[in-house]
């Protein structure tokens, strides 16, 4: 994307996310049945004792029998937390959870945090040396120089898993991907470019080393911190920095840029000042990464010098330049072949890899469905973190240079295959979600939410609109911008509310619902007291008449009761059966049901449409469709009198020639259970169904609620497809972020 965006939210925002629902950001979920008691007695004694006698053999096993082989994890002691210094060992946790999900949900590896209370060196290094047994791998984090040297160096010496202090290698890693890619770009060798490293820390050592390693020369960089140039024979400089200092006559940051090429900021927040940036070299480097606030702002910056590369450690800009960008993937590939240590070759090929990946272009499917335009240039020097190919490309390098440089306890022997599981182990509806995002920012588009006084939905509205997704139109009464002040807004006056007492749209309105509904039964002044009273109605209208992109609703109200009052206004659109789809979504796996809100009996040309449609939106969302037509029945076993709906819309698919697998009818059981549907080799699915037509309403309402209240998947939706203009009903127990998935999933198209 090559506008500047700038995700906005409150403190209150921040607060609430961590503290909504079960606090914090993680739980533990157990892998295997742990329901009857023969479960439990495998589970725990007395069946547990066999793999643990087995393990007392052979420790190897211990890779086979528990967690360890996919377990990190991540250890703090909070003494350089971001760029925020040293907060302590609790202060800490938000970030070591941050860390923990992260690695989940980029790349299928699971974590805990640990955060220990010392400053001891001696006592921390001890205390993770002793821990290994329980992890596949330990990501240090957020520890300050010098202190994380030595205990990186030590733990690594004593540990026989993988050690990676992640603030120094993940960084350097990164940078390094991100800086090979920026030379690229404005036409300079490493060889020849002039850098200034700005902190003299953890990242910034390990920056300064590794482009050292890749050619940049020693006398080319200067490193400063708080006191400025770190020069020879500076005093009260300690080892780390010595190896680094120049002979310069160069003190300050301000001198130290003059005529540089770079600027690697691993510092602190607003350390660049835009007037020292003017003085560097033509088509400056410009790497602001101190968190969460960089070194510069890039529209500072870009004001000071239009013609720099600028990247920061942010999501919000372009150019994220942030350990996320590796630490997953690296951490992936090196449990894949149960590495004994994350090595040079390792973190190079890392960086190789991501470096390639930013001047390949993206899939042109996702570039196309979401208007994300990412093409090498210096708004997009590196991959955003969310692309689902580094998941392929990293670990599968990674892997593989472990493998050559003999650290590798497990070979991969048939790579190919390795990389195709790697595609499996993420679901695209993920990055496929963060991508409609992504695209709801470049093209934002107007949403209306009906429901403008209540509380989640005016939340939904800030969130939606601070995050930079969209204008969010309200309709409420006029203490709404009262209301907004209390959620924490500063400007609720730029807010667009419209209210049926004053809005100078009424007269308009009334004539259109009155021309729609005249002959429908309803008086003119029975039009007027719709409007005027009831809030869906209004919108509606509001969105019939171009108001607004999309609109959303359904808080406050029943679904069919809400459904009802839309479709006073808008109609289905022509030649398409309205029906709602509810989708789960798991780590690995999507599941999209269909009819869940609209359909009591279809008929077969319903459930034909119904699954033709579905398939469609599952197509937008990522999946390649299998669709199952589901039943209590089996391919005519048992045999019943409710089945022959669903054969004949098998037919009428058949008939159609659609372009995607389907078969039916089937128990779900066999739609989703390879074992099961190994019993028919006939039946034409290549693999588990992902969209699952039902018979009716009954099975498919009652299906999607249960899920949703006993599931322990997330679930999105309902959502309403087929109607002529882009509205959504959520459920009435919707939360904030809920209603604004569906706000970007309804003004993007993808659910239509
Ligand atoms: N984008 C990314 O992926 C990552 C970014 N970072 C960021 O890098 C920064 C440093 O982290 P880390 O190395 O772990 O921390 P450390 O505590 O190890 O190092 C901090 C360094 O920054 C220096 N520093 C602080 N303020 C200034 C300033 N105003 N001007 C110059 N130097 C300054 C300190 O110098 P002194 O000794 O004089 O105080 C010290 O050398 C943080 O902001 C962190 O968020 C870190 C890792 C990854
Ligand atoms: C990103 C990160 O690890 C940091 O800022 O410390
Ligand atoms: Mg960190």
């Amino acid at each position: 994307m090559s506008e500047t965006t700038n995700v906005q939210f409150s403190e209150r925002e921040a607060l609430l996310f961590h503290s909504e629902g079960r606090p914090g950001k993680i739980e533990i979920v157990a892998s295997k049945p742990m329901a009857t008691q023969r479960d439990l007695a495998l589970a725990y004694s007395p069946g547990v004792a066999v793999p643990v006698q087995a393990i007392a053999d052979d420790p190897a096993t211990a890779y086979d029998y528990t967690a360890k082989g996919n377990l990190v994890a991540v250890i703090s002691n909070g003494t350089a937390i971001l760029g925020m210094g040293n907060l302590g060992a609790l202060a800490s946790k938000p970030v070591m959870e941050g860390k923990a999900v992260l690695f989940k949900r980029f790349a299928d590896v699971d974590s805990i945090d640990l955060e220990v209370k010392t400053e001891d060196v001696d006592a921390f290094i001890n205390c993770v040396a002793l821990l290994e047994p329980s992890f596949g791998g330990i990501n240090l984090e957020d520890i300050k120089a010098p202190e994380c040297f030595i205990i990186e160096q030590t733990l690594r010496e004593r540990m026989n898993i993988p050690v990676f202090h992640d603030d120094q290698h993940g960084t350097a890693i990164i940078t390094a991907a991100g800086l090979i890619n920026a030379c690229l770009l404005t036409g300079r060798k490493l060889d020849e470019v002039k850098v200034v490293v700005n902190g003299a820390g953890a990242a910034a050592i390990a920056c300064t080393e590794l482009i050292k390693a890749m050619g940049v020369r020693s006398d080319n960089v200067l490193i400063c911190d708080r006191k400025g140039v770190i020069y020879q024979g500076r005093e009260g400089i300690n080892q780390w920095q010595s190896a680094h200092a120049v002979v310069t006559e160069r003190r300050s940051l301000t001198e130290a840029l003059v005529g540089a090429d770079v600027f690697l900021g691993l510092s602190a927040a607003g350390a660049l000042k835009p007037e020292m940036v003017k003085d560097m070299a033509k088509a400056p480097i410009i790497f602001a990464m101190a968190n969460p606030d960089p070194e510069i702002r890039p529209e500072d910056a870009k004001a000071a010098r239009p013609d720099a590369i600028v990247a920061t450690g942010r999501s919000d800009y372009p150019n994220q330049v942030n350990n996320v960008l590796g630490f997953p993937f690296i951490f992936r590939g090196a449990l894949d072949v149960r590495a004994s240590a994350i090595n040079e070759e390792m973190k190079i090929a890392a960086a190789q890899a991501i470096a390639e990946l930013a001047r390949e272009r993206v899939p042109e499917e996702v570039a196309m469905a979401y208007g994300v335009r990412h093409v090498f240039g210096p708004d997009y020097i590196i991959p955003a973190p969310f692309d689902p190919r580094l998941m392929e490309v990293v670990p599968a390098a990674v892997a593989k240079a472990a493998m050559d440089s003999g650290v590798a306890t497990k070979p991969i022997l048939d790579m190919e295959g390795y990389r195709q599981q790697l595609r499996g182990r993420l679901n695209p509806t993920n990055s496929l979600l963060t991508l409609a995002y992504e695209g709801a920012r470049a093209h934002p588009k107007r949403v209306l939410f009906a429901e403008g006084e209540e509380e989640v939905v005016l939340r939904a509205a800030i969130q939606f609109k601070e995050g930079g997704y969209g204008v969010p139109v309200l309709v409420g009464r006029d203490d709404v911008p009262e209301r907004l002040r209390a959620l924490g807004v500063s400007n609720p006056e730029e807010y667009e509310l419209h209210n049926s007492r004053h809005s100078p749209l009424v007269p308009q309105m009334v004539d259109f619902l009155y021309a729609r509904l005249q002959r429908r039964g309803y008086l003119r002044r029975d039009c007027e007291r719709m409007i005027n009273q009831n809030r869906n109605i209004f919108g509606a209208v509001m969105l019939q008449l171009g108001q607004a992109d999309a609109m959303i609703t359904g808080t406050t109200r029943t679904w069919a009761q809400t459904m009802r009052e839309v479709k006073r206004v808008i109609d289905p659109e022509v030649n398409r059966t309205p029906f709602g789809i509810h989708i789960l979504v798991g780590q690995s796996h999507t599941v999209f049901i269909a009819d869940t809100t609209v359909n009591e009996r279809p008929s077969p040309e319903e459930l034909a449409d119904i699954a033709e449609q579905t398939a469609q939106v599952a197509r937008r969302m990522g999946h390649e469709p299998r669709v199952a037509f589901l039943s209590y029945s089996t391919f005519g076993n048992p045999e019943g009198l409710w089945l022959e709906n669903i054969r004949a819309a098998v037919g009428v698919l058949d008939e159609r020639k659609v372009g995607f697998e389907y078969e039916g009818e089937m128990a779900p059981d066999v739609a989703l259970n390879p074992r099961q549907l190994a019993n028919y080799p006939f039946a034409r699915l290549s693999g588990p169904a992902n969209v699952l037509v039902m018979p009716g309403l009954q099975s498919a309402n009652i299906s999607a609620k249960l899920l949703r209240e006993l599931g322990g998947d997330s679930m999105i939706g309902p959502m309403l497809i087929g109607m002529e203009k882009p509205v959504q009903i959520a459920p009435m127990t919707s939360t904030a972020s809920e209603l604004v998935t569906l706000a970007v999933l309804a003004a993007g198209g993808i659910a239509r």
